[in-house]
């Protein structure tokens, strides 16, 4: 999440939803009034370290440099951004993470050194404005037939009301914006979400 996908102060958000159960961060600061230059770092500083203080691995959406700068433990790109090749070499043993759509972008991302893919949007998404076509639990079956091992997030409408679905489908975790940032009760649903990955009871 970034600071415009919350209903409250960002480091609020988030450590609610440390305490409600999600095990990384990604910290994706852009769109509509995002910040920028120093805001963006001071905010970045802010919210790795209450990720720091919990031992949740922080993760920074597209911005390599801001990664590097503050020594997060990893970053996650696109097809769009920085080359996946090129990432890895930058950031040496950080996680990266690669969206990947098709199984040709798998196979490439996976040589390049990808630690995870991101596969979406799964479902219908109002968090990113130039998002592809939605995939449905399909593709993500799709790879696992193909024999993709490579640990697999869904991302892109996930909620606790899908996320079974998406884990049954393949998937080793799900990536969710507006299911905690945009909520009220964000500690709640981030437990709520946790519960329906890994298929217990409330
Ligand atoms: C876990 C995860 N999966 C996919 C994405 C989307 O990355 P990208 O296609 O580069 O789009 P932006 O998020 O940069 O708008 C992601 N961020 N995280
Ligand atoms: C970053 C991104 N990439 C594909 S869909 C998406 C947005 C996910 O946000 P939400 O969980 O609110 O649908
Ligand atoms: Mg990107």
């Amino acid at each position: 999440m970034g600071s415009n996908n919350c209903k409250e102060d960002p480091v609020q958000v988030l450590e609610q939803a440390i305490v409600g159960g999600i095990t990384l961060f990604q910290f994706r600061e852009k769109g509509e009034g995002a910040l920028q230059g120093k805001n963006k770092l001071d905010l970045a500083k802010r919210l790795q370290h209450v990720c720091q203080q919990a031992g949740v691995p922080f993760i920074v959406n597209d911005d390599v440099e801001l990664a590097l700068t503050i020594d997060a433990d990893g970053v996650h790109v696109g097809q769009d951004d920085d080359a996946a090749k090129q990432v890895r070499k930058q950031i040496g043993d950080k996680i990266l993470g690669v969206s990947t759509h098709t199984l040709a972008e798998a196979h490439q991302a996976i040589k390049d050194g990808a630690d995870y893919l991101g596969l979406g949007p799964i479902y219908p998404t109002q968090s990113k404005d130039d998002a592809k076509e939605v995939q449905g639990v399909n593709l993500i079956r799709g790879f696992r037939e193909n024999h993709i091992m490579t640990p697999i997030v869904g991302i892109g409408g996930i909620t606790a009301d899908n996320a079974a679905d998406v884990i049954q489908a393949g998937a080793n975790g799900v990536s969710v914006i507006s299911a905690i940032a945009g909520v009220e009760d964000v500690k709640q649903a981030a437990r709520d979400l946790r519960h329906a990955v890994l298929g217990d009871k409330k």
